[in-house]
């Protein structure tokens, strides 16, 4: 077995911080405790462990990359680890107790903007993640059991409103409601099947239904095959602050676009 140590030696020699993510309390403890050089950072939904070096994840990335890739952009975000610095990243890849350690080394262009598009978007963190899951249940479940599309356009809401035009009657016109709301979800469901986007702003307040987007498409880098409520939803988060968050009829994904670029795919199914 001298081989296969020498592998698993490899992946943890040197390293200078160790990730743990969503790890049991006694695991946490043996892993800080033991070894009080290496930095140990608790990446997870929530702060079960208290540890010291924490980054909360918004969603439990079922994307192995996307976890490690969000652990450690945050862990950039807070100076909890440098350009350079060599993590061994201790997860789950199945469900359950962690089965796996990737070896990761900090390099700024690993960067992806998903750190960002939770934590420093222009709308409240919560209020992105509240759209998020109803994309998700929306992708999830559909409407009636068909499939059905959403655009999301998240943040910067006057902006947003001065580049795009009614489509029919604006439902939320006189109501005071937010996303996260539980009747609000069903509202955005049932609105879902027409036409356009839903305008929400920054503290989650829903500003509009059927909202037809006029952004300019100038320079926006959007993947080849996608259509025009991806184009739009990418293009109006680079001529505005916004998120954008869509859930496709066509391959049942939802994307998040902002300053222009996609940044996150994620398929419901997975949640
Ligand atoms: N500029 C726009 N603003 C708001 N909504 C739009 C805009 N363009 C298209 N849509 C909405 O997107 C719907 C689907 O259009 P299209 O099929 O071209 O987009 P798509 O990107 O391929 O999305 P899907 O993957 O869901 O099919 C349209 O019926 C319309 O409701
Ligand atoms: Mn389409």
């Amino acid at each position: 077995m001298a081989t296969l140590s020498d592998l698993l030696d490899y992946l943890i020699t040197d390293v200078d911080g160790v990730f743990l993510f969503s790890p049991n309390s006694s695991f946490y403890e043996q892993v800080a405790g033991n070894d009080a050089e290496t930095r140990v950072v608790v990446v997870a939904p929530q702060n079960a462990v208290e540890a010291e070096s924490y980054v909360e994840l918004p969603l439990e990335f079922k994307n192995v990359r996307d976890r490690i890739r969000f652990g450690i952009e945050g862990a950039m975000d807070r100076g909890l680890v440098a350009e350079g610095d060599d993590l061994a990243c201790s997860v789950a890849i199945f469900d359950g107790d962690p089965d796996s350690v990737v070896r990761v080394r900090v390099d700024e262009a690993m960067r992806s903007g998903l750190y960002d598009l939770f934590t420093h978007s222009r709308a409240e963190p919560g209020v992105i993640r509240d759209v998020f899951e109803v994309a998700i249940e929306l992708g999830k479940k559909g409407q009636k059991g068909k499939p059905v599309g959403a655009l999301f356009v998240v943040g910067d809401a006057g902006k947003v409103m001065n580049k795009s035009r009614p489509l029919s009657y604006n439902p939320f016109e006189k109501s005071h409601v937010h996303v996260g709301d539980p009747i609000v979800n069903v509202m955005l469901k049932e609105f879902s099947r027409l036409d356009g986007a839903f305008i929400i702003s920054d503290s989650g307040k829903i500003v509009s239904a059927y909202r037809y987007l006029e952004p300019s498409a100038e320079g926006v880098d959007i993947p080849k095959g996608l259509g025009a409520r991806h184009m739009a939803g990418g293009a109006i988060t680079r001529d505005t602050n916004a998120t954008a968050i869509v859930l496709s009829e066509s391959d049942g994904l939802v994307r998040a676009f902002k300053g222009g670029q996609l940044i996150l795919e994620i398929d419901p199914e997975d949640y």
